[in-house]
């Protein structure tokens, strides 16, 4: 009987490890169950943003193939906008067409001169394009009556009363030169290093005389415009007699009016034209008239003698680095709207910038600001202006460095 009951306890203890043998299983079962449902869960997801990937881009490339497929649109100008809700238009082949236009055009957008696209089976509008732009316009900056005065630059004394004798005399009292009995000078030369001043020079004319300022950089012309040189130098001109009175800055000049080489690549006889186009330009209008003509150039040893006899480029201004009273007033200048702590020392910074441009000492200027606002702190100290003028000085000499193989003004 004992022995019944022991054994009946030794099952019932193995039941139970079985039980718990099993429970415990089940859990590990249940819980591998749970991640392989999590894991599927989140394929699931990834999948499902892949399909709305693909979707995407079945799309698109529909949208590409259809492109390619339509028949391309004919470009056409409208002439005339009539009465009755019709278009008179120009088409780029040639004839003119009377068509309708959707009511959900832009109506705005469809006058004379305007350019639209049409279809080319039922030439209605199916869209309104953006105007030609004219390369001449994309290769000059052109500005009425640039705000630069006088006051605004430093150190130039000398240069800006030649400037004002030489440009602004002949544009302001033509008569002056008539009563005398002389030709103004017709074009003038700023010549120096880089930064120096010289389109402040020519801008601060502009202003003084209420003239438009139109420039263009050379170096551009010549890289941008291959072929169009001598068009686009006559385009300026006119231009320039349009919006009279105007000053035509000519930045670079070297770029096109270097010295003529021997050997003569095709690129060189583009310069050439270019060149020419601009002596003829100058050689064809009135010196007492009302646009002036200043170039600038980092290189006066390197221009074509053409360019520099009576009549054409024949006064020079030179427009050096300034020394240290100049980098006094150009410093002046350009803290003149900054917060400064008593203790900043402007003199000391002329001082410690020898060699340094205006457009270095301006740089210089806005760093030792920004080195402030950096700290969030609401005036420029002593310290600023060290640290700035090492950051310039520094960037400097680097440039130098890339520069070294090329020879420079001075
Ligand atoms: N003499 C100066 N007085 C005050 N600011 C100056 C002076 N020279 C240069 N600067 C500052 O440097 C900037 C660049 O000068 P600017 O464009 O006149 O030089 P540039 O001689 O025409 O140079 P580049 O030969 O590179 O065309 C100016 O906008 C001005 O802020």
């Amino acid at each position: 009987m004992e022995d019944m009951s022991r054994n009946i306890m030794k099952k019932t203890e193995d039941l139970k490890k079985e039980i718990k043998l099993l429970k415990e299983e089940n859990t590990k079962t249940k819980r591998n169950l749970m991640w392989k449902v999590r894991k599927l869960e989140k394929d699931k997801v990834l999948v499902e943003n892949e399909k709305m990937r693909l979707d995407r881009e079945v799309k698109s490339l529909r949208g590409e193939i259809e492109r390619f497929r339509s028949p391309p649109l004919v470009v056409a100008t409208i002439t005339e906008v009539l009465e009755d809700g019709k278009l008179v238009v120009k088409s780029s082949t040639g004839p003119h067409f009377v068509i309708n236009y959707s009511r959900l055009l832009d109506k705005k957008s469809l006058e004379p001169g305007s350019r639209v696209a049409l279809n080319q089976q039922t030439f209605s509008i199916v869209n309104v394009l953006p105007s030609e732009k004219d390369p001449l316009i994309s290769g000059m900056e052109v500005e009425e009556k640039p705000e630069v005065s006088y006051e605004q630059i430093g150190g130039l004394e000398e240069q800006v009363v030649e400037i004002k004798e030489t440009v602004e005399l002949p544009l302001k009292k033509p008569e002056l030169f008539a009563n005398i009995g002389i030709e103004p000078p017709k074009g003038v030369l700023l010549y120096g290093p880089p930064g120096t001043g010289k389109t402040l020079l020519a801008k601060a004319v502009a202003n003084e005389t209420n003239a438009t300022f139109i420039k263009i950089v050379a170096s551009e012309f010549v890289k941008k415009y291959i072929g169009e040189g001598a068009r686009l130098v006559r385009g300026v001109f006119e231009l320039a007699k349009e919006k009279a009175p105007s000053i035509i800055f000519i930045d670079e000049i070297d770029a096109i009016a270097a010295k003529r080489l021997k050997s003569s690549t095709s690129g060189d006889r583009e310069v050439q034209r270019t060149l020419m186009q601009l002596l003829a330009e100058m050689d064809g209008f009135e010196a007492r008239g009302d646009v002036g003509i200043v170039a600038a150039t980092n290189r006066p040893d390197i221009l074509d003698p053409a360019l520099l006899r009576p009549g054409r480029f024949d006064r020079f201004i030179e427009v050096p680095i300034p020394n240290e009273d100049g980098r006094m007033e150009i410093l002046k200048i350009h803290t003149r709207n900054m917060s400064l702590e008593e203790e900043v020392d402007i003199r000391l910074v002329a001082s410690l910038t020898e060699g340094a441009s205006g457009a270095d000492l301006k740089a210089i200027c806005t760093e030792a600001g920004m080195f402030a606002i950096r700290e969030e702190r609401s005036s420029v100290t002593m310290n600023d202006f060290m640290d700035a003028i090492d950051k310039i000085v520094g960037l400097e000499k680097e440039e130098e460095v890339r520069r070294e193989a090329g020879v420079m003004y001075g």
